[in-house]
């Protein structure tokens, strides 16, 4: 039977973060993040450079002192449990800084050692880690042998090895090629099966194929938290259309735009591709509403034969450039058609 502190210890969530605040000198990295994350959940941090993203990470994992406010893992203060607290926690830094001139295998055993890995736990920890981010075969190496890829399955290597609850990783496929970029992912997927994870990105399409939840952090605040999906669809997006005459009088252009332009929900009407052989096309944009029922019966109204029609929601890349005001980061997905 459970003891009423391990109940309570279950049904506290993971990460609890309120009002924290950090300040280098003059420069305020954190102004007041509040979050909290529930035990077995991906979530993604996004953020322009210096949003505060990093700072985040680096005080949950003990690493700095915030300036005020409160940071729990697993309901006990990161910086009056610490001991405890980062036993519970993996962390791959950013630049995930490795000791170049260690072999991997060498490298593993001290880290295990560090943490506290008990010596009898210790070879069927290293191998499990091993195993899971695919290193037997350098196992042998110096770690400044390895290519970025493989010394990213070693930084992944190092923050499992305690078999942590709550893995904290600071942009665990930064400079990876794609091939190593999809093999670190499916790692981490892999990894959130059964751990929390917390992973900070430049890559907007990483959250959407790996996070279940988003966090987006601008100049030291939290300025959304949603499912990723969630933060694009309501924001509407854009409603491609081809149309053709239904009988033998051509389309006139004004006057279809005229009748689109009047469908409830339309918010602008641009000029698209058209297919040739009469046929004209248009781009329609639209805010929360769905379009597309309404522009069906307007062309049936009107007698317009329509070829096709695609929706397109705004890309989770123009959330993120409205909501942090600014230029979007690399890689960020297309819009995703409906
Ligand atoms: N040790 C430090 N001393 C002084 N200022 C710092 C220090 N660390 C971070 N900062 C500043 O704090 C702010 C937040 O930095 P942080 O590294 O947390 O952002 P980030 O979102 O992780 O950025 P990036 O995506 O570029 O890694 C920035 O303005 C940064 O210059």
């Amino acid at each position: 039977m459970w003891s009423l502190h391990e109940v309570d210890i279950v049904s506290q969530p993971m990460i609890r973060i309120e009002g924290l605040t950090k300040s280098y000198g003059n420069a305020q990295a954190l102004r007041g993040v509040s979050f909290e994350v529930p035990r077995g959940q991906v979530v993604g941090f996004l953020g322009p450079n210096g949003a505060g993203k990093s700072t985040t990470m680096k005080i949950l994992a003990g690493f700095v002192t915030p300036t005020s406010g409160v940071a729990q893992v697993n309901g006990m203060d990161v910086t009056v449990d610490s001991v405890v607290t980062r036993r519970l926690i993996g962390y791959l830094p950013e630049n995930n800084p490795l000791y170049e001139e260690m072999m991997v295998r060498d490298y593993l055993d001290f880290i295990a050692d560090v943490r506290g890995v008990p010596r009898e736990q210790r070879q069927a920890r290293i191998r499990s880690a091993v195993d899971r981010c695919g290193l037997s075969a350098v196992l042998g190496k110096d770690i400044q042998q390895l290519s970025k890829g493989y010394r990213q399955r070693v930084g992944l290597a190092q923050a499992i090895l305690h078999d942590p609850d709550l893995l904290i990783l600071d942009e665990p496929t930064s400079g990876l090629d794609p091939n190593q970029i999809v093999e670190i992912r499916n790692l981490i997927r892999d990894l959130g099966r059964e751990k929390t994870v917390i992973l900070s990105t430049h890559i907007l399409s990483e959250v959407q194929s790996t996070c279940s939840r988003v966090l987006i952090i601008s100049e030291g605040k939290v300025v959304a938290d949603d499912a990723p999906e969630r933060l694009t669809t309501g924001e509407g997006g854009t409603v491609t259309v081809v149309l053709a005459p239904r009988s033998g009088a051509p389309l006139q252009p004004e006057q279809v735009r005229a009748v689109l332009a009047q469908v409830p929900g339309v918010t602008g009407v641009e000029a698209g591709e058209a297919e040739g052989g009469g046929t004209l096309g248009f781009h329609l944009r639209y805010g929360a509403e769905d379009i597309r029922r309404a522009l069906f019966e307007a062309a049936v109204r009107h007698d317009f034969c329509l070829l096709e029609m695609k929706r397109q929601h705004v890309s989770l890349e123009e959330t993120f450039r409205k909501l942090t005001g600014g230029e979007a980061t690399n890689a960020g997905a297309p819009p995703r058609a409906a």
